[in-house]
């Protein structure tokens, strides 16, 4: 039973899927401290949060069992993404759910600072009839900039076209083509600045986007400029801000978001008369919250299963047309890192995999992640290693991967090799999948073998004389070992040989002791692969 705690308030009807399926047990304890979830996180596999719960190092430190934290959202900020990374906790979230929400309360935000809403809605409840204090704007002809041009920035100036606005869009990914398609007009930063009468700001706040309006920026800008920001506090520099209204450059701002949350008492923009804010709320509608709910719970369920899955943050993401022409290859490639790593003595110190053949023609790069956990898993415990931390893993201990490929593949429509160098030597395997059999290992080192890689082997290496094949079936069935199959691989009659046995059981040290002893036998080394 895969146990789930749920940390902040997450649709009931978004994670429904969760609570009704059978080998899953939810938790919901909203609001709890970092060190009370340190103190009861061990016994979950799979966190869920919102933007509220901090995901730190210590919690996933603690988080013993925690396969994923799903992020019911866009921004994961709020977890420590190199943390989790480490301890090959996958972390996903929803990027689609709440981008019309949140483009929605962007133009809510927008209209509110253009006329002044807020600030006469409490007059007007207050008693005070005030007609003449809030004086607006149209939006139509007016130019409104867009930093960052993604789900949201896009969804906004779609709708502003029909506001009659003019559109600068600034993203570093933004095509020609792209911009043409959605009629604005590329600029950069600068242009936005010096001509736009409100402009918005949809990044993801990073250390490139810390601060990117600022100082700087206000001493160009167009006067009388209107600024919102629903994306992430820190974006836009707040005190900066706060002196450019003062000074009259900027004439109104509309805030969802702050660079401290929630922020203190005493912040500048909570009693500003041209500030209106709101408390993180871009997101919070009904449909966005069951839909953010729902997609994450998918993913968690995908996960805890063992299942394929999509919108890994600290993973890059894998096209559904590649999955489907990888997946088939990744228990394949895991049990080749496996068995290499299982033959080779010394510290590894590269792993060269080279795909020949239809594999060579495509992004290789995630199923690399599983032979080279597949190699490690050896080394630091299956536990201790899975696809999301095998590459940082190989990384920190200076281990160099290389990627090789070559269209030709002489006997196999797909063949993947891999080589692992240590100190001490190199040794390679390589394997393939033949249609209607199934994973098969053809070769290793020097040797071509048909074995499949399943259960308990035995590699033998010997010289090629009559009569070993003999001693080594008597030696094993004396001692209870049964072979259920038997493979001979030699390059010339008489010469240097192998032999893979698949068994029913572990050997163990000592028969492979007795088989070493064996005249014309070099070297027997058990192998487990599943
Ligand atoms: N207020 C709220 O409740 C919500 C806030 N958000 C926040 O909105 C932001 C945008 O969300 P989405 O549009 O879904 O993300 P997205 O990933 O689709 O778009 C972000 C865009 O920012 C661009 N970008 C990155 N660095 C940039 C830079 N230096 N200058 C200009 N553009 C840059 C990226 O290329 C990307 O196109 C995120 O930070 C997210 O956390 C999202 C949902 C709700
Ligand atoms: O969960 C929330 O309400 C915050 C949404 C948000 O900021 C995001 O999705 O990035």
């Amino acid at each position: 039973m895969f146990k789930v705690l749920v940390s902040d308030p997450i649709s009931d009807l978004g994670i429904q899927q969760l609570v009704d399926a059978q080998d899953v047990a939810v938790d919901k304890k909203p609001g709890l401290s970092e060190d009370e979830l340190v103190s009861i996180i061990g016994e979950y596999d799979a966190l869920l949060v919102r933007s509220q719960t901090r995901v730190t190092p210590r919690i996933m430190e603690a988080g013993k069992q925690l396969k994923v934290v799903g992020r019911a959202g866009v921004g994961v900020d709020n977890i420590d993404l190199e943390a989790a990374t480490q301890r090959g906790i996958i972390v996903i979230n929803a990027p689609d759910g709440n981008t019309i929400t949140t483009c929605e309360h962007t133009f809510a935000m927008m209209m509110a600072v253009a006329r002044h809403i807020p600030q006469a809605y409490l007059k007007t409840v207050g008693g005070v009839w005030d007609r003449k204090s809030f004086l607006g704007v149209e939006l139509r002809n007016k130019t409104l900039g867009v930093l960052g041009m993604g789900r949201i920035g896009s969804e906004v100036a779609k709708r502003a076209k029909a506001f009659g606005m003019e559109i600068m869009g600034y993203d570093p990914f933004m095509t020609e083509e792209r911009a043409e398609k959605l009629g604005i007009k590329l600029a950069t930063v600068d242009e936005i600045v010096r001509n736009a009468d409100f402009m918005t700001v949809h990044t993801p706040l990073t250390p490139e986007t810390r601060h990117m309006i600022g100082k700087k920026q206000f001493e160009v800008m167009k006067p009388g400029m209107r600024i919102i920001n629903c994306a992430r506090g820190g974006i836009i520099d707040e005190l900066a801000l706060v002196e450019a209204i003062d000074a009259g450059i900027v004439a109104g701002a509309a805030f969802d978001v702050f660079e401290v949350e929630p922020p203190t008492e005493d912040h500048p923009f909570l009693k500003h008369p041209k500030i209106i804010v709101t408390p993180h709320l871009g997101a919070s509608t009904v449909e966005a919250q069951e839909n953010v709910a729902i997609d994450v719970s998918e993913q968690v369920l995908h996960i805890l299963r063992n299942e394929p899955f999509s919108n890994a943050v600290n993973m890059p993401p894998i096209p559904a047309n590649l999955q489907s022409k990888l997946q088939p290859y990744y228990s394949l490639g895991e049990k080749l890192g496996s068995l290499v790593a299982q033959i080779t003595e010394g510290a590894v110190q590269e792993i060269t995999v080279r795909y020949s053949g239809e594999l060579a023609e495509v992004d290789t790069q995630p199923l690399t992640r599983y032979i080279v956990k597949g190699v490690l898993s050896h080394h630091l415990g299956s536990d201790q290693v899975n696809v999301v931390n095998s590459m940082h893993l190989a990384k920190v201990r200076d281990l160099n991967i290389v990627q090789q490929k070559s269209q030709a593949s002489k006997d196999f429509t797909n063949l993947v090799t891999v080589s692992l160098r240590t100190k001490q030597e190199e040794r390679i395997v390589a394997g393939t999948l033949l249609t209607g059999y199934g994973e098969r290992v053809v070769q290793i080192d020097k040797f071509p073998v048909d074995v499949t890689p399943e259960g308990n082997l035995i590699l033998i290496s010997h010289n090629d004389k009559p009569g070993i094949i003999g001693r080594v079936g008597t030696l094993l069935g004396n001692n209870d070992v049964n072979i259920a199959t038997m493979q001979v691989g030699r390059q010339l009659a008489g010469g240097s040989a192998i032999m893979v046995l698949t068994v029913d059981k572990n050997a163990g040290k000592d028969i492979l002791e007795q088989l070493t002893s064996l005249p014309e036998l070099n070297t027997a080394k058990e192998i487990t692969l599943f």
